[in-house]
């Protein structure tokens, strides 16, 4: 394989010519069926789709019968073509590499593109299409005729700072009804509206007016005894991750511009606590914290008094609970509550009056999920539910249950269904034609599983040259951080947009990395995407993106709601697009929120478009295959696979073979002759590509999180369906499934948790199958499968409070099975 490069490809024209596989292992019924839909590609192979022939569209069928749809195990030999490799020229490293002479030890197939693909339930022609007109921002901010902010209670100060300074020229429905609600009345509150529809200046706005309100008459003329940053502590905002609090913290700061003797400070993992310490006690008055952070500043920091608190805010709180901070809010919630309400600060001004005469707790959220109504009965009593559209439905915070809302009204959203083969192209072909005209899309981010395949995605997608540092004369200074995070994009430019700026985030990464690399997406005034985890789902506000490519499905509906509103914020237009399997997969569109009918695409019409011109490689790889004439969108797309896959078994451009290696072989060798049994090695073994192993670890780590989606989606997302050979070639692997190892071989959980305790438990098996947590299933096999972007300590294998952490995030597991990917 790898060590020498050597291929299985032999002519074996079009007819499948293997014997009956014996399906071994598993229940009875699992091998009938896939018995019998091998049975059925044998008999039946022009069934199969061809893409020349147009779209092929079937109605839906049933469960049984798409099972029969899947495509059928294949013996390693079907589909190996060698007349692909004279139709489709190699790129400069196939014909420079001779075939070594020894033989391979593990087993590849090099299977055709477009053959054995399963057909897709959907029926194309009649498909919902895009509507014509675009439907009316449900986000937006209203206008100044109907609502403004100074008419909903705030001062006149504070309002004007808005409308000139932040050029927020109205309020948007949620602000409408929560300002002048939290202005007016004491109540515990549960925000809840669409994403990007401004929920953080909501509940900001009423919280600063009030403190405000202690040092300014209502004229706006100052009063005899004015609070500073010694004052007190007022409000705590508690937010899941640290990119989440230092946004908050930046809206805050341009707010308090127009009081600029109040303060607000940010403490969260990943920074140094001494330094949060000082600013502590230096004083402040609004604090934004993780929750692990804040939990340990209310046990080790002494001068963190919470007597003066009036506001806990939680914000995005059902992600605080999915992460499992249930007991770090617990614990906060009881330590507030507990402090004596002071109702005049140390310098005896008197805070009750203005400020809430009791400790109010604000739940904010755009999603919930069923375990609001455990933070519910920890944090608020008798709450009332503000939302967009109703001040006041709910007035028992309890009574809420599992509720998604529809995503913003203007966001159009799309599927692509792909068989599993051809995602990894289709997404290529994708990110080219929507990058090919200059403007038309500023920033995109793609979601996908988990950080091993993000890491992938980004090193397979990256130019192999680094990105243009400034040059020394120039004002911007190279970012050290953002070295391995950000990098111009190979394969999707075009003469008319060759800079496209490629990003990477996710967990795994230190915290001035995810820092730097955000503010570098943020502020990128080329084309950029940004490649994600879950990590950036939630709250991040990034007004320019203008696509949203959930290129692996969310784990859980209110997620794919958190992802795709990251675009058509504020009334703002915006597109998303969803990559789906042929097959069950298909039936998940039907119970995704939507102002209008998700529109399906066949992967042709991406495929076609895109390859319509060649594929820009990167510095290094030469594009044969233009030189062949009559190159259609194809054989284009089969090149491109073709290319990748060779990328990934041979060594990068200008690498030499491995001193290490050279030495290796030597020691070996040697002891070899000493016993007289072998001769010194007949050839230097070339360095192995490393982005082959980060290939095989992305395929590892993602055939794991595919079985983390809760449990009432996983008809949708059944890993007994998924076809493990086809989802290797997306990550331009050869290698059979068993071959790439960690667990991923489909049905032998049962006999290898007997044997060994479930120590190569497959991936299928989920880990739960075998009577044991997901979390830590997905944990042994992958390097780096957390990803929460929360603290810093946060679920470290040796830290006892992360392992505490993780447990309370398995019990809630048991309500809702979303795993560790789910994180973010
Ligand atoms: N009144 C307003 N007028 C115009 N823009 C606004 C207004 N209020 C907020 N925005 C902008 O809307 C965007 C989204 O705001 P915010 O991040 O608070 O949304 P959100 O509801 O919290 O979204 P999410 O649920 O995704 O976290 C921000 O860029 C913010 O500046």
């Amino acid at each position: 394989m790898a060590d020498d490069g050597m291929l299985l490809n032999f002519e074996l024209g079009d007819a499948p010519i293997k014997a009956p596989v014996k399906f071994k292992g598993g229940r009875w019924r699992d091998r009938l069926k896939a018995q019998r839909s091998a049975k059925q590609a044998l008999q039946n192979p022009q069934s199969q789709h061809n893409p020349q022939n147009g779209v092929s569209s079937v109605s839906l069928p049933s469960i049984e019968n798409r099972e029969l749809n899947r495509p059928g195990k294949r013996s390693r030999t079907e589909d190996c073509d060698s007349s692909r490799q004279a139709k489709i020229p190699k790129t400069t490293h196939d014909t420079a590499k001779p075939a070594p002479a020894h033989p391979v030890k593990t087993s590849h197939i090099t299977s055709r593109l477009f053959s054995s693909l399963p057909a897709p339930v959907t029926d194309f022609e009649h498909a919902p299409e895009e509507p014509s007109e675009p439907l009316k921002p449900s986000n937006a901010p209203l206008s100044e005729e109907a609502a403004s902010f100074h008419n909903l209670g705030l001062s006149r100060r504070l309002a004007q700072h808005l409308t000139t300074k932040l050029e927020l020229k109205a309020p948007t429905a949620i602000q409408k009804n929560t300002i002048s609600q939290l202005i007016r009345e004491d109540s515990d509150a549960f925000l809840q509206a669409e994403t990007g529809s401004g929920k953080t200046l909501a509940y900001l706005l009423p919280i600063v007016h009030r403190i405000m309100s202690l040092s300014l008459n209502e004229d706006g003329t100052p009063k005899q005894t004015k609070v500073h940053r010694n004052s007190g502590l007022f409000a705590i905002i508690l937010a899941p991750t640290r990119e989440l609090c230092k946004q908050i913290a930046v809206v805050l700061e341009k707010v308090l511009r127009c009081a600029p003797w109040l303060v607000c400070t940010t403490v969260h993992g990943g920074e140094s606590k001494k330094s949060e310490k000082a600013r502590i006690r230096k004083g402040v008055n609004i604090l934004i914290a993780t929750p692990g952070r804040l939990a340990d500043h209310l046990d080790n920091t002494k001068t963190l008094n919470v007597g003066t608190v009036r506001w806990l805010v939680l914000d995005e709180g059902d992600r605080m609970m999915e992460m499992g901070f249930e007991e770090d809010l617990r614990t906060i919630v009881n330590k507030i509550r507990a402090g004596k309400l002071e109702k005049q600060n140390a310098e005896g001004v008197m805070l009750d009056g203005i400020l809430p005469s009791r400790r109010v707790t604000i739940l904010c959220s755009a999603t919930m999920k069923m375990n609001v109504q455990k933070l519910g009965e920890i944090s608020l009593e008798d709450a009332i539910h503000i939302t967009a559209t109703k001040a006041e439905l709910e007035k028992d915070a309890g009574l809420v249950n599992e509720s998604v809302f529809a995503a913003p009204a203007q966001l159009k959203q799309s599927s692509i269904i792909v068989p599993a083969k051809l995602r990894l192209v289709t997404l290529i072909a994708l990110l080219k034609s929507t990058f090919a005209r200059k403007g038309s899309v500023m920033k995109a981010i793609i979601f996908i599983s988990c950080a091993d395949s993000v890491d992938y995605h980004f090193d397979l997608l990256k130019e192999t040259k680094p990105l243009e540092q400034p040059s020394s004369s120039s004002p911007v200074k190279p970012n050290p951080h953002t070295e391995h995070t950000v990098a111009p994009a190979a394969y999707i430019t075009s003469p008319a947009n060759p800079r496209i700026i490629l990003h990477k985030l996710h967990g795994s990464l230190a915290q001035p990395v995810r820092s730097a690399t955000l503010q570098s997406f943020t502020k990128c005034k080329d084309p950029a995407i940004l490649v994600t985890t879950d990590i950036a789902s939630r709250g991040l506000d990034v007004p320019a993106v203008d696509l949203v490519i959930e290129y692996d499905p969310a784990f859980a509906v209110p997620d794919h709601v958190h992802r795709i509103g990251r675009t058509a914020r504020a009334g703002r237009p915006g597109k998303a697009v969803l990559f789906l399997l042929p097959g069950c997969e298909e039936g998940y569109l039907s119970i995704l929120p939507a102002a209008t009918p998700i529109t399906p695409q066949h992967y042709e019409s991406i495929l076609q478009k895109a390859f319509f011109t060649s594929v820009n490689l990167p510095s290094g790889y030469i594009n044969t295959a233009e030189e062949t004439q009559k190159q259609t969108w194809a054989t284009r797309a089969e090149a491109l696979q073709l290319h990748l896959e060779q990328r990934l078994l041979n060594p990068p451009p200008g690498s030499e073979p491995s001193a290490e290696d050279d030495e290796e072989d030597e020691d070996v060798s040697k002891s070899k002759n000493k016993k007289g049994k072998a001769k010194k090695a007949k050839y230097q073994r070339p360095k192995e590509n490393p982005l082959l192993e980060s290939a095989r670890q992305a395929f590892r780590s993602h055939i794991r999180a595919y079985a983390t989606h809760i449990k009432e989606e996983r008809i949708y997302f059944d890993i007994t369906q998924l076809h493990l050979g086809h989802m290797a070639k997306a990550f331009a692997l050869r290698e059979t499934p068993g071959g790439i190892g960690g667990g991923v071989a489909r049905r032998v959980q049962k006999s290898t948790s007997k044997k060994s305790g479930g120590s190569t438990s497959a991936a299928g098996g989920t880990g739960e199958k075998n009577g044991e947590q997901p979390a830590k299933a997905a944990k042994r096999g992958s390097k780096k499968p957390i990803d929460d972007g929360s603290d810093d300590e946060k679920f470290g294998v040796v830290d006892e409070d992360a392992a505490r952490r993780m447990r309370e995030k398995m019990k809630m597991l048991s309500m809702n099975t979303a795993s560790e990917f789910n994180l973010g």
